[in-house]
């Protein structure tokens, strides 16, 4: 497999991939590497660094899918690969004395006062008048999803689970809801190669959206702005999604070589109809809010200037429900669907899992990355 890649990539990208992007050309060309940079920028201010300052490389065996905590904490011990113990150690004392300078000037802010929940680098989390927000938080980067942020979404939504919030929120910080799957993911390439990646992201994949499936409460989606790939996909797990008027709805996975995840090649179907699901997930087509309302995808759209006021003004009346009544309607409405549910979420991700191996899906990504394609 990395040979063909390799011959493709040397025939298609001989000079600009030498250039631009060093790591991915020895990747592909079947040098593979172990980019120990991607670990150290990742081990800065990681809480690992402790496991791997005290113990050395990972050396226990990883934790089941719904082992959340035991399994995000695995997941970092491990990314940290070959760091040197030292290094690992400094970053440890470092991170430790940041957050006992925060933590002491947090104690002069009335417990009330403060509902947001710290410790999260891609998300900003909080819990007020019986909601919680999760909020992607890269606006820069249109909220892209790196392996990062699909973790810490999992952790939040375990927390939401368990929170005293009547409602879930997702929603994005600046003008995009999100671009989706953030496609440097697939750069950073574990000495297991091509193959290794895929399998660990299939299933984080299927962890990810398992956790939609699973969600007890009911689950809004706040779409601020354009929602591109996964983040669109998933809406079929949502209750409810408001979108402003400014938001599209695209899913251009042939494009990028790739096929449906979320469950959208089962929830698609049975909301829009087959074609006008094929239209979105075969060819791309990009919907409009309005478009996305009348598929029956969204369930409102408001105009853009007073979006925030509108949803969030009804979202607070929702709230105030009878919080274990909202719960037991949301299992009638899901539970018969799980088990389909968790069998199409497997399905699809072992196929994204061959897909990402194929030359058309590598190739895509590559254009992105070396600035030869945009959606
Ligand atoms: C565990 C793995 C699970 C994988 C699940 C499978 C998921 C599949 C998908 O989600 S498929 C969809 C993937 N997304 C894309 O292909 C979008 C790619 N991005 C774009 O085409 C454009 O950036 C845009 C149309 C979203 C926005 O264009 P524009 O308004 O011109 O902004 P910029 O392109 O300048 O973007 C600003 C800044 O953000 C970076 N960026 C945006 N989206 C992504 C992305 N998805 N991945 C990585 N980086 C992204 C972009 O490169 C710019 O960065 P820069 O400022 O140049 O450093």
């Amino acid at each position: 497999m990395a040979g063909a890649v390799g011959r493709v990539v040397r025939r298609c990208y001989p000079n600009a991939l030498r250039r631009l992007l060093p790591c991915l050309y020895r990747v592909y060309t079947g040098e593979f590497l172990d980019i120990t940079l991607c670990s150290t920028v990742k081990a800065k201010s990681n809480p690992q660094d402790h496991a791997r300052a005290t113990e050395g490389p990972c050396n226990t065996p990883k934790p089941g899918v719904f082992d959340l905590i035991n399994k995000a904490k695995w997941d970092a011990w491990n990314a940290l690969g070959s760091l040197p113990k030292e290094t690992a150690r400094q970053n440890y004392v470092d991170l430790v004395s940041g957050l006992s300078s925060s933590s002491d000037s947090s104690s002069q802010v009335k417990p009330e006062a403060d509902r947001k929940q710290s410790g999260y680098e891609t998300l900003v989390v909080t819990s007020e008048d019986g909601i919680t927000k999760i909020m992607m938080n890269r606006p820069a980067k249109k909220n892209a999803m790196t392996m990062r942020m699909y973790e810490e979404i999992m952790l939040a939504l375990k927390a939401a689970s368990k929170d005293d919030s009547a409602i879930t929120v997702l929603t994005g910080n600046g003008d995009y809801y999100s671009s989706g799957n953030d496609l440097t993911n697939f750069t950073d390439i574990p000495s297991g190669g091509v193959e290794e990646k895929a399998k660990n992201s299939a299933i984080l994949l299927r962890d990810f959206v398992d956790c939609f499936i699973d969600f007890p409460k009911p689950l809004i989606a706040v779409v601020n702005g354009p929602a591109v790939g996964i983040s669109v996909t998933i809406l079929g797990l949502f209750e409810v999604v408001y979108a402003s008027d400014r938001a599209t709805f695209h899913t251009p996975f042939s494009h990028l070589g790739q096929s449906p995840e979320g469950c959208s090649s089962y929830t698609f179907p049975k909301i829009m109809g087959p074609a006008k699901a094929a239209e979105m997930l075969i060819f791309g087509k990009k919907l409009t809010a309005a478009e996305a309302c009348a598929q029956g995808l969204v369930t409102e759209v408001f105009p853009d200037s007073t979006f925030q006021k509108e949803v969030w003004t009804r979202l607070k009346a929702y709230s105030k429900l009878p919080p274990n009544a909202m719960r037991i309607s949301k299992q009638m409405i899901r539970n018969r669907e799980k088990e389909k549910l968790h069998a199409v979420n497997a399905e699809e991700s072992s196929t994204l899992q061959e897909r990402w191996l194929s030359d058309e899906c590598m190739n895509a990504i590559m254009n992105f990355l070396t600035r030869k394609a945009k959606l």
